[in-house]
């Protein structure tokens, strides 16, 4: 079974179709894990040591053969604050995928929010005048007006986590 280290749909959905797609037949679940880090994590280390951990918690599950963690994390630097994403996938037999996917620029004044400690999910739906967004479209979707959603965004950072599952051959196992 998979288990994903989160309940939120926008990252269930990818799992389940990329894992339909390319292994096939293999059951995924959400189920809470703790990350040990911020709710609004900052900066790679942060967003990655968030996604490991909840991608270890996933795979301590009872019935777990894969455990993934999909962590979101805000970086800044002098064009502004970027949003991206790390994946985490851990199988049983201790192979490990990990990608950081692409990241959009916030606007300046989410970004200033987010810097002085806001979270970002709360912050784009107040924007918006919606709610949960980070469940549905997220920021990014709300941003490029859907030309990519959260969905689609978390869909390709998880593809560029698996290669050392698809060409193991070149990721030889320490
Ligand atoms: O239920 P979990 O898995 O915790 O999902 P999450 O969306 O709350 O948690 P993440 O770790 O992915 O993201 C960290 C924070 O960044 C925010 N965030 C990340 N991506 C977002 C997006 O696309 N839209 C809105 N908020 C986002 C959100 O508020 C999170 O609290």
């Amino acid at each position: 079974m998979v288990i994903v280290g989160s309940t939120n749909p926008a990252k269930l959905e990818p799992v389940r179709r990329v894992f339909a797609e390319v292994f096939g037949g293999l059951e995924v679940r959400g189920v809470e894990v703790p990350s040990g880090v911020r709710v609004q994590p900052i900066g790679y280390e942060e967003t990655f040591t968030g996604a490991h951990n909840r991608a270890k918690g996933a795979l301590r599950t009872p019935g777990a053969s894969w455990g993934l963690g999909l962590e979101a994390g805000v970086e800044f630097n002098d064009l502004g604050a970027w949003l991206f994403n790390v994946a985490v996938v851990l199988r049983e037999d201790g192979r490990t995928g990990v990608a950081r996917g692409g990241s959009v620029l916030l606007p300046p004044a989410v970004g200033e929010r987010v810097r002085a400690g806001e979270e970002l999910g709360p912050v784009m739906d107040e924007l918006v005048g919606q709610k949960d967004t980070k469940k549905g479209p997220g920021a990014v979707g709300i941003l490029t007006l859907a030309r990519v959603e959260r969905v689609e965004f978390w869909r390709h950072t998880l593809e560029l986590a698996l290669p050392p599952f698809l060409r193991p051959e070149l990721y030889p196992l320490e």
